[in-house]
């Protein structure tokens, strides 16, 4: 009778060592001549535990695992039982050592690759919350930081004097640039102190001439969330000139390859903002040189994405209603908008963009200023395309957050200059705003932007930013009309 359960114990052992034949089958040879090794000796345990039970009579232990019964035999079977369990004992633990470190060489193959250029996972962001969304808390203090810089710029953006300096490039700088620049620094430092911040401005002007320190710390001390949770979340008032100026000077990173670095343009489009067209407060994370996080604060937007693409440009009616809109995303969580509030964040609306079927009815968007982007080349590309509609022209990375809520559809940007580089900051929240809308954002020549070298995309030339489906018929116009210039 007792012989019922050597079959059984027999069975199990061939079992269990056909089923790691089976699935260790890609194992290297090595690993897998010491595992089968492993199964074969669990097996032998199998039948020596089988032969044991045989010693004692069936009918004392009708249940599986059989309980011996109080004879002579009682002793045999536990004097051996342990002495087989301390031969078996080695190769069961490695075993299952090496089953446990194969389980993690697969989950760790099944880790999404990052996208290009770099081939390492990002690293666990410290300070990260630990919820259902990645980057959460990143999204939320650079939504909350944007929000409130936009308060500031927006009181500059009314006003008749706007404190303009012009830059040793020419470009012009404003009242505005510090502030909101002084405001979201401080707030990322409060956050995450030890994240790098790449911004467009540094302190030294303020540094040298007092009476603009002393307009800049006005609007940095007035600007405050009127949501005081908000305002608290992301470190409240900054407390000292000094530690105004500290903050601007914080986004003085060289930018790179490696860890947590944020891009900060405090205000793009600073031409437009002079000129009381589209400008935007932008902020992104990058993790190893790959855009993470996006935030676009546009004030001047239209809330309402069916509006005319161009309902606000041109006009510097701050007390128009329905206007300013918050962009976000996070590299693959998707992308939303919201209005723009003056506390707490309003709640967020999935953005995609358009699908387009017929290139021809495409809408798209260009800088206002020629000497960003070629307007030559840019019409060349729309008539090849055959888009007949005209291109929108509006200023800073709101033609980002436009085309991935479905108002436009294609973003050109062609170089005017050979020798100009463009700004990581100019494009690093758009980008992933655009990507996680369901576009594809590249050079003029299709290739990938490199944002880990520096502060400037040196490796590209130009930008286009399309829907995924038709990127490609796209791209290979835009390299058309950039081939036939050469
Ligand atoms: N020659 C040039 N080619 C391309 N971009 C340029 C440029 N000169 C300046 N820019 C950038 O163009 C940005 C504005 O882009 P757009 O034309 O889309 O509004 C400017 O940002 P700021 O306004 O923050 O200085 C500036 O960084
Ligand atoms: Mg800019």
């Amino acid at each position: 009778m007792s012989s019922v359960y050597v079959p059984t114990a027999v069975h199990t052992g061939d079992k269990l060592k056909r089923a790691l034949k089976r699935t260790l089958d890609d194992t290297p040879r090595q690993n897998h001549q010491t595992t089968i090794d492993g199964g074969r000796r669990m097996f032998v345990f199998a039948r020596l535990v089988a032969y044991v039970h045989s010693l004692v009579p069936a009918p004392l232990y009708p249940a599986f695992p059989p309980m011996p019964p109080s004879s002579l035999q009682l002793p045999i079977y536990l004097l051996l039982s342990l002495l087989i369990l301390a031969i078996s004992f080695i190769p069961i633990s490695t075993l299952l050592s090496r089953s446990f470190s194969r389980l993690s060489q697969i989950s760790s193959h099944l880790r999404p690759a990052p996208a290009f250029p770099s081939c390492t996972a990002p690293p666990l962001a410290t300070n990260r919350t630990f919820s259902t969304m990645a980057y959460e808390k990143e999204l939320h203090t650079a939504l909350l930081a944007v929000q409130r810089a936009t308060l500031l710029t927006k009181s500059v953006f009314s006003s008749h004097s706007k404190g303009t300096l012009s830059k040793s490039d020419s470009s012009p700088v404003t009242i505005g640039d510090f502030g909101a620049q002084a405001l979201i620094i401080a707030s990322i430092k409060h956050v995450f102190p030890d994240d790098e911040v790449v911004g467009e401005e540094d302190a030294d002007d303020l540094r040298s001439n007092s009476s603009l320190r002393d307009l800049v710390w006005d609007l940095v001390q007035s600007t405050k969330l009127e949501d005081s949770d908000a305002e608290t979340a992301i470190g409240g008032p900054v407390a000292t000139v000094e530690g105004m100026l500290d903050a601007i000077d914080g986004g003085r990173s060289r930018g790179g390859r490696e860890g947590r670095i944020w891009a900060l343009d405090p205000i793009d489009g600073t031409k437009g903002f002079l000129r009381g067209g589209q400008y935007a407060v932008c902020l992104a994370l990058m993790v190893d040189g790959i855009p993470t996080v996006g935030v676009i604060g546009c004030p001047n937007l239209p809330v309402d994405d069916t509006a005319p693409l161009d309902s606000f440009i041109g006009t510097d009616a701050d007390d128009k209603e329905g206007k300013g809109v918050l962009f976000g995303a996070v590299k693959g969580e998707g992308s939303t908008s919201r209005p723009l509030s003056n506390g707490a964040l309003q709640p967020p609306t999935p953005i995609k963009m358009k699908p387009l079927e017929d290139i021809s009815q495409a809408t798209f968007c260009e800088s206002v200023e020629a000497g960003h982007s070629s307007h030559g080349d840019n019409a060349a590309i729309a008539s090849k395309l055959g888009i007949t509609k005209p291109s929108v022209r509006m200023d800073s990375q709101a033609k980002y957050g436009s085309i991935a809520r479905g108002a436009g559809d294609l973003y050109l940007r062609l170089p005017v200059s050979k020798t100009y580089e463009e700004k990581i900051w100019d494009h690093a929240a758009g980008v992933v705003i655009v990507q996680e809308a369901g576009g594809k954002v590249t050079d003029a020549w299709g290739k990938p932007l490199d944002f880990g070298i520096g502060r400037t995309l040196k490796e590209n030339k130009g930008v286009v930013a399309a829907p995924n489906a038709i990127f490609p018929r796209v791209i290979d116009v835009v390299k058309e009309v950039l081939s036939a210039k050469q």
